[in-house]
Order: structure tokens, then C-alpha cells, then sequence
């Protein structure tokens, strides 16, 4: 079958992850007989540089007429203005807005050669982490109205019914595909955004008989992730909460640059990017690891184009690398073969 993938580099290590990506979905085509055509667009910083607007409408048009959305990163220091208006971020939120991408999924797994590069102890680990946080994607306190002047700065957590339901309903979807398990995240106690977020989840329950519900209140969820992380299967929560939690959850697994995602709503694109940022540390350096990013075309696959065994294969050899040693310098530890990015992707397209 024949696709169209939107490309959005972006700025920082995002042109140096999603090289890596690309080449092994090239290959997952010559395997099994796809051909993903790769049409480059710009956003963030670099479309800032090159059209003064971190979003321009030939974005949005090329992602909307795309059959899936394969993103890097934005933003860096060279673009760390005070006009919030043209800030390479602004762009990220808007083409997830554009495009209604309303549901943001986060799988955070252990893979078992990465025990090591854990910071969790071995009897908190126990048989392994595989959890999924749902993360609310275009609500919330990044788009809600907000101000910053020299005096005061104010930002809005502001949610309608009808988003808490869709996102929350995709919670209780998701958990009863899992372990039945589904740990709903805000801070009732004091936020009028999680009291109706709360009231909405618990109503939804009552469709979800054979769902355990459980409340938990932010704060709460942070701590219990470092010293309980088992205990959750399926998280679904707030924009900025999922946002935090879910780097949080990414260090359990041994590292961010091992988280991928993908967000989805209800048309036909699908946008599938790494959860980590532009990382301008370490840019240019060809150390970045591509496998949150490998990842995100094997959720691509299994999620837009339906190719479940296509995204199998991925993330079999994303395995039998790390089960060979093979260790980017994030995920390195004594013993390990320490790989520069460019090897860490040619490793995994050979296991294909
Ligand atoms: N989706 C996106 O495009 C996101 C963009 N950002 C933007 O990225 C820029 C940098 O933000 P930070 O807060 O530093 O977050 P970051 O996620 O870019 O980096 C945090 C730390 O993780 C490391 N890291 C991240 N990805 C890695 C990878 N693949 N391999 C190895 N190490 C990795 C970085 O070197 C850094 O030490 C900012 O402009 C921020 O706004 C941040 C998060 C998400
Ligand atoms: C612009 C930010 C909301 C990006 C980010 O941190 C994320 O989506 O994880
Ligand atoms: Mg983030």
C-alpha cells in the first residue's frame, strides 16, 4: 500500500531522530511491500526562521491531506524571545489544536535488558513497568486564555464537559483493553477543572462496570509513580499533569529518549512524535537516542495505517538491539556498548 507521511523536523535533534525513523520505516516497506512517501514541512523554530510564524497554513494543509504526521521536536535557546507569540512551541500546540488531536497516548514500558538504566530498585520494579498515560492534548491550561503583562501573568485550566467526556471516555475504552485498571488523575481538592473532571469520570464509570476506577490527585500520582509505579496500568489526566507525569514515567524506563506517542482524535490524521523536547544540549552531537522516535513509526503504523505486524517487527528489533547491548549514552550503563544515533538506527533496521 502507498502512504502519505507529513515530515516536521523541527528544531534541536529533531532532524537527527526523525532521519532514523525514516530509515527504518523505508525498510519496513521494502519488507513488506508499503511505499511511505515523505513530504517535508516546517515548524517551530525553523519555521520561524523561514516564514516568521512558528505554524503557517501549508502546514496545516500538508498535515491535513497527509495519511499520518511524523514529527522531531521544537524549540531552543536561539528562540527564547519574550514575544510569546512567535515562540517555536506556539507552533507544536497549534498544529495538535488544528488538526483536533485531542487524545495524547504515552506508553511508558520497561524493557527488561533496560532494568539496569532504571533509577527504580530491583524489588520496585518486580516483573517489569508497562503502563499507559492518556495525556488531554488540546484543553487545558495551554490553551486557555491568558496574559502576561509586567505586573501580573495569568493562565486558564479551563475545560467543557464535552472534553473531560471524550478524553475520559478514551480512558475507559483504552483500561478495558488492558489490565481493566484506570487511574484518573486532577486536583479536586482545590481546582474547579478537576471537580468537574471528577464528576464527569465518575459518571462515565457507570458505563464502565468492569473498569476500576480510581481518583488521584496530581501531587499524590507523582509520588506514588517513584515509589509504587505497578500500581498503575492506565493513567488518563489533565494536559500539563500528563505533560510532567509522563516524563516522569519516561525515567522509570530508563529514559526519556525511550518514550514515543501518539496523538489522535477524531479525523484521519494521526501526529506521532517522541514525548521528549529539542534537547539543545545535545544537538549536533550525534548522541541523541532515536528510539522514542522509532517507536513513535511503530505506533504510526499500528495506529494509522492499521500494519500490526509491520509495528511488531519494530519494536521486536528495537529489543534484540537493547538485548544485544547496544546503549545510546542516555541509557548507557558498565558492560554496555555505548552507539551514537546514527548506529543506534542502523542497528535496529538490520534486526528488521
Ligand atoms: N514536543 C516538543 O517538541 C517538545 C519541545 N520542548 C522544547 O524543547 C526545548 C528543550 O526542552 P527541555 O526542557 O530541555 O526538554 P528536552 O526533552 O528537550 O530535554 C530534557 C533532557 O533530556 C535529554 N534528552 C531529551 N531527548 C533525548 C534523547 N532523545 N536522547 C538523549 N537525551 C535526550 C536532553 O539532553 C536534556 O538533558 C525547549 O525549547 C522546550 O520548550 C520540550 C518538550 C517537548
Ligand atoms: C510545548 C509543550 C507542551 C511540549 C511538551 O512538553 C510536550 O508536549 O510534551
Ligand atoms: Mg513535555
Amino acid at each position: 500500500m502507498d502512504f502519505k507521511i507529513a515530515v516536521l523536523k523541527g528544531d534541536g535533534i529533531g532532524p537527527e531522530i526523525v532521519n532514523e525513523a525514516i530509515k527504518v520505516l523505508d525498510k519496513i516497506g521494502e519488507k513488506f511491500g508499503h511505499k511511505f512517501n515523505y513530504e517535508q514541512g516546517y515548524l517551530g523554530g525553523e519555521s520561524i526562521d523561514k516564514f516568521g510564524k512558528p505554524l503557517t497554513d501549508e502546514t496545516v494543509e500538508l498535515c491535513k491531506n497527509s495519511d499520518a504526521v511524523l514529527l522531531g521536536a521544537v524549540g531552543g535557546p536561539k528562540w527564547d524571545v519574550i514575544d510569546p507569540a512567535i515562540r517555536p512551541e506556539k507552533g507544536l500546540l497549534g498544529i495538535r489544536k488544528a488538526l483536533e488531536l485531542y487524545t495524547n497516548l504515552r506508553p511508558a514500558i520497561l524493557y527488561n535488558a533496560l532494568k539496569d538504566a532504571s533509577p527504580l530498585k530491583p524489588e520496585i520494579i518486580g516483573d517489569g513497568l508497562d503502563m499507559m498515560v492518556i495525556r488531554e492534548l488540546t484543553g487545558g491550561l495551554y490553551f486557555g486564555k491568558k496574559e502576561l503583562t509586567k505586573d501580573y501573568a495569568y493562565d486558564t485550566m479551563y475545560y467543557t464537559r464535552g472534553e473531560i467526556e471524550r478524553i475520559v471516555k478514551k480512558g475507559f475504552e483504552i483500561a478495558r483493553l488492558r489490565s481493566k485498571k484506570l487511574t484518573s488523575v486532577e486536583k479536586a481538592n482545590v481546582l474547579d477543572s478537576s471537580k468537574l473532571w471528577k464528576e464527569v469520570a465518575i459518571e462515565m464509570g457507570k458505563d464502565y462496570p468492569d473498569v476500576e476506577l480510581i481518583h488521584m490527585y496530581a501531587d499524590n500520582a507523582a509520588m506514588q509513580l517513584v515509589i509504587n509505579p505497578r500500581q498503575f496500568d492506565t493513567i488518563v489526566t489533565e494536559n500539563t499533569f500528563g505533560d510532567i507525569l509522563s516524563d516522569e514515567a519516561s525515567m522509570l524506563t530508563g529514559s526519556i529518549g525511550m518514550l514515543p506517542s501518539a496523538s489522535l482524535g477524531d479525523g484521519k490524521v494521526g501526529l506521532y512524535e517522541p514525548i521528549h523536547g529539542s534537547a539543545p544540549d545535545i544537538a549536533g552531537k550525534g548522541i541523541a537516542n532515536p528510539i522514542a522516535t522509532i517507536l513513535s513509526v511503530a505506533m504510526m503504523l499500528r495506529y494509522s495505517f492499521n500494519l500490526t505486524e509491520e509495528a511488531d517487527t519494530i519494536e521486536k528489533a528495537v529489543e534484540a538491539v537493547l538485548n544485544e547491548g547496544y546503549r545510546t549514552g542516555d541509557i548507557y550503563s558498565e558492560g554496555t556498548k555505548k552507539v551514537g544515533t546514527v548506529e543506534m538506527g542502523e542497528l535496529i533496521k538490520e534486526r528488521l
